[in-house]
């Protein structure tokens, strides 16, 4: 199939790409030239493990293009997905602007009628609002149906996601857009949901809505384990047994971050505002989320003064496995260091430079020992690889004092005893700081 891709972001680019290595003709477009001169060479602006090599297969192959000349790709396409940004206001709103401003360009220069797929996160309603919107701009005699179709992907996994997701969601009241979608996505093997568009659009948000309660819930048991004795590595561990309940997103740390669970959460509360209904659960989630991003710094704060201190930060991205600090726990817990008066050595292995633009003041290192060297403390924020791998006895021989303050809970508190640092984590008791009692 011919099949256009409109923005060249995380969604847009792992879309293409996947689409291109099935056998697909994908022509990817967007608005922004330097990141088509820099895709055309065959660099990509992010960093999502194993994109690359596969784009430029499909370059290689054929099967994939890249353009920003509107007419190029819109002209003779008639499957086009939307895999534009849908950031948030500041009042929480989903922004539509850039969906929208790409819906119009499309009206402006198709020649044949098209199908167009959704994949950028939208609220209940939209792709209803974008269908009249564009029928109003369209020549006569073309017409556009729209389908919905979220998308689920992580960051750090995209490829893996693309091809091997759990489902894929396809919200249309439209016979030919479904069966030309199912036949599109067979080949995947992956169980397709078929829905109406407003549903499919909800599914979206509420399956975000439902991860992000997962963490704040969590969260929520650390801290009370926190003060009771209690572990909550271990029941994190003993309640994802229950298959009811399931393993994943138990993970107790510095709450969650990213360019979707914040502003999803947001935009859904808001979406609840609009009919009426006042989203309590939601609301605390978010607030239980704003909160956990503080407790590293409050606990360090408890146990040292920070003022004039070498701090080392360790992990700036959101997750590991991708450069992207959009909302990530990182930013809040720098500031926190900065405004106590710390001198703050950082370290990430991809996402410095997207760091430096947003806080300059950090001092950036080029390794996580030379973070660590003469540290009075050292944060740990970001699970990457390179950073849990750090044995506990480097942490000794390379600071100051070895006070680690850990907020993704990467060593086991044996470890930590035997190493003989001071080691502060999530939801765990503390270890080699005899003052430190549970209520
Ligand atoms: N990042 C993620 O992991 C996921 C994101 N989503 C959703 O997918 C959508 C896209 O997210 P990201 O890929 O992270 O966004 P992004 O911000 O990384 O990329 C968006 C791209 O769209 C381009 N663009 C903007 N207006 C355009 C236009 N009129 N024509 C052509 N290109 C245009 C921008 O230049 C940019 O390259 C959002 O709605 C997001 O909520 C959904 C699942 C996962
Ligand atoms: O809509 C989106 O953009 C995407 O949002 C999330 O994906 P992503 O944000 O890439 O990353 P996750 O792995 O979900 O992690 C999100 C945040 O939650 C945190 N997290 C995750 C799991 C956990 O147990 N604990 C926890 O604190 C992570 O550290 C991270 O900050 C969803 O997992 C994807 O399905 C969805 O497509």
């Amino acid at each position: 199939m011919h099949v256009t891709v409109v923005g060249t972001g995380y969604v847009g680019l792992v879309t293409g790409v996947g689409l291109a290595k099935m056998g697909h003709n994908v022509i990817c477009m967007d608005i922004d030239h330097k990141k088509i001169t820099a895709l055309r060479q065959g660099q990509i602006p992010i960093y999502e493990p194993g994109l690359q090599e596969l784009m430029i297969e499909c370059l290689e192959r054929g099967t994939l293009q890249f353009t920003s000349d509107p007419s190029y790709a819109y002209q003779y396409a008639n499957l086009i997905f939307l895999a534009v940004g849908t950031p948030q206001h500041p009042d929480g709103t989903a922004n539509l602007s850039y969906i929208e401003s790409a819906c119009d360009t499309i009206a402006a220069h198709l020649t044949e009628s098209a199908l167009i797929v959704t994949k950028s996160t939208v609220p209940v309603g939209t792709n209803e609002r974008l269908r009249a919107r564009m029928a109003k701009r369209l020549p006569t005699g073309i017409e556009v149906e729209f389908a919905s179709n979220p998308e689920f992907l992580r960051e750090g996994s995209g490829i893996h996601d693309f091809f091997h997701g759990d489902r894929i969601v396809i919200g249309t009241e439209n016979e030919k857009a479904r069966l030309w979608l199912q036949e599109l996505y067979e080949p995947l093997e992956i169980p397709m949901f078929f829905t109406d568009v407003r549903s499919s659009e909800m599914i979206k948000y509420a399956s975000n809505a439902f991860l992000a309660t997962k963490i704040s819930f969590i969260n929520e048991i650390a801290n009370i384990c926190q003060k009771t004795g209690a572990d909550v590595e271990a029941v994190a561990r003993g309640m994802g047994m229950d298959m009811r309940i399931g393993s994943q997103f138990l993970k107790a740390g510095v709450g969650y971050g990213g360019s979707c669970f914040p502003k999803d959460t947001n935009a859904l509360v808001q979406i609840a505002g609009d009919v009426k209904h006042d989203f309590r659960l939601l609301k605390a989630v978010i607030e239980v989320n704003n909160q956990q991003q503080e407790v590293l710094v409050e606990m360090a704060e408890n146990v040292m003064m920070l003022t004039g201190k070498k701090v080392a930060l360790l992990g700036l991205s959101f997750k590991p496995n991708t450069d992207d600090i959009r909302e990530a726990p990182s930013i809040v817990i720098a500031k926190r260091l900065l405004a106590a008066g710390a001198i703050v050595r950082a370290y990430d292995p991809q996402a410095m430079g997207n760091m430096k633009r947003v806080l300059p003041d950090l001092l950036y290192t080029s390794a996580a020992e030379e973070a660590l060297q003469d540290a009075d403390a050292a944060f740990l924020v970001t699970e990457w690889k390179e950073i849990i791998h750090i044995p506990l006895k480097r942490y000794v021989e390379l600071m100051k004092t070895p006070r680690i303050f850990d907020g993704r809970n990467v060593y086991s508190l044996q470890e930590a005893l035997e190493a003989g640092v001071e080691y502060y984590s999530i939801g765990r008791k503390a270890i080699g700081n005899e003052t430190l009692t549970t209520q």
